[in-house]
């Protein structure tokens, strides 16, 4: 039988890193290997797809951008259009990978898989979990069970929905979980379980579309803390920001020194939503008759705050109606 095909997109990370001794895992540098040579220490990879691979940066993903983000988001899409393709894998820094991950299920427009994919060993390490996890990846991509689940994160036998997994260790290999709703779906025997599906919209059933797109309207999210004040708020305001993302305390709870500088922010025409800086859980509708209400701030529901800022800046290339921003957090 033939082998599906797919194509492997690589951005950089600790899946790509070296460092000099086999012991050092950490301070070592990410990104460093070429996608080829990936490809190349994982033979077994041939048993199950033909795969191509593209080198689009070679970074460590703290330093992702919008501009990389759209470039990939593109990519997907002209890849996945093209019957002969199966499945993508995206090999990524594991610092920012779960923002990439739900970007790209906010914006491609496919039924096909699409697997983000990273290690927290380098490549060099002892042990490194890069050569499993990228297998497993592969093999997700090409699944025909892994369709229409929206683009999925693969680490260490674990699948999580782009939405939900977030990166919870500095430094395990246990590091994405998704703390409110759990794993899509385990890795075992070397074959991939899937235990539910995600209950939000997305990839092909969203309303975002970037293919002419270039650039993407600046939000910012500012952290909330005991003492807080509106200082960077004001300076969100006075760089532009078309929304702010409120990292609240708890429940999206927020100073009340802050407040009225992000109160002052909506005032001016600035989208600001609340989320949480927990981890877990639901920010819940504050209501119309509340004082966050009346403020004017939306509700970020499950999204976590760096999620929140992508689908805000998505949002607002479709519309600034605060009530249409509100319907998109319950939905996607
Ligand atoms: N484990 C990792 O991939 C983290 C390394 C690096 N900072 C990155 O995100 O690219």
């Amino acid at each position: 039988a033939q082998l599906p095909n797919v194509a492997i997109l690589a951005t950089g990370g600790t899946i790509a890193g070296t460092a000099s001794s086999s012991t050092q895992v950490t301070g070592y540098k990410a990104g460093d290997l070429a996608i080829q040579t990936l490809i190349d220490a994982v033979p077994a990879i041939k048993e199950f797809a033909n795969v191509s691979g593209e080198q689009i940066v070679k970074i460590s993903s703290n330093n992702m951008t919008d501009e990389v983000l759209l470039k990939l988001a593109k990519r997907c899409n002209e890849l996945l259009a093209d019957p002969k393709i199966s499945g993508i894998v995206i090999t990524h820094g594991t610092d920012t990978l779960e923002e990439t991950a739900y970007f790209l299920n906010l914006t491609v427009k496919s039924k096909k898989p699409v697997v983000v994919v990273g290690a927290m060993r380098p490549a060099t390490a002892i042990s490194a979990d890069g050569p499993m996890n990228l297998l497993n990846a592969v093999k997700l991509a090409a699944d025909p069970n892994a369709q229409d689940r929206g683009v999925l994160i693969a680490l260490n036998d674990q699948i999580n929905a782009a939405r939900e997994g977030t990166k919870t260790n500095t430094t395990n290999v246990d590091t994405f979980q998704a703390p409110t709703l759990g794993l899509l779906g385990v890795v075992a025997g070397g074959k991939n379980y899937f235990m539910r599906d995600t209950t939000m919209k997305h990839t092909h059933e969203t309303e975002f579309d970037v293919s002419k797109l270039d650039k993407l309207p600046r939000v910012d999210i500012v952290y909330s803390h005991a003492s807080d004040d509106s200082v960077l708020v004001d300076a969100a305001v006075a760089a532009g920001a078309k929304g702010i993302i409120s990292a609240g305390s708890g429940n999206g709870s927020i100073h009340q020194d802050a407040e009225v500088g992000l109160a002052n922010a909506v005032k001016k025409g600035v989208v600001v939503v609340r989320s949480s800086r927990t981890g877990s859980g639901i920010v819940t509708p504050a209501g119309a008759d509340s004082d966050y209400g009346k403020a004017g701030f939306l509700d970020g529901y499950s999204l976590n705050p760096q999620k929140a800022r992508l689908l805000l800046q998505l949002a607002l290339t479709k519309t600034n109606d605060p009530k249409k921003i509100q319907e998109m957090f319950m939905k996607y």
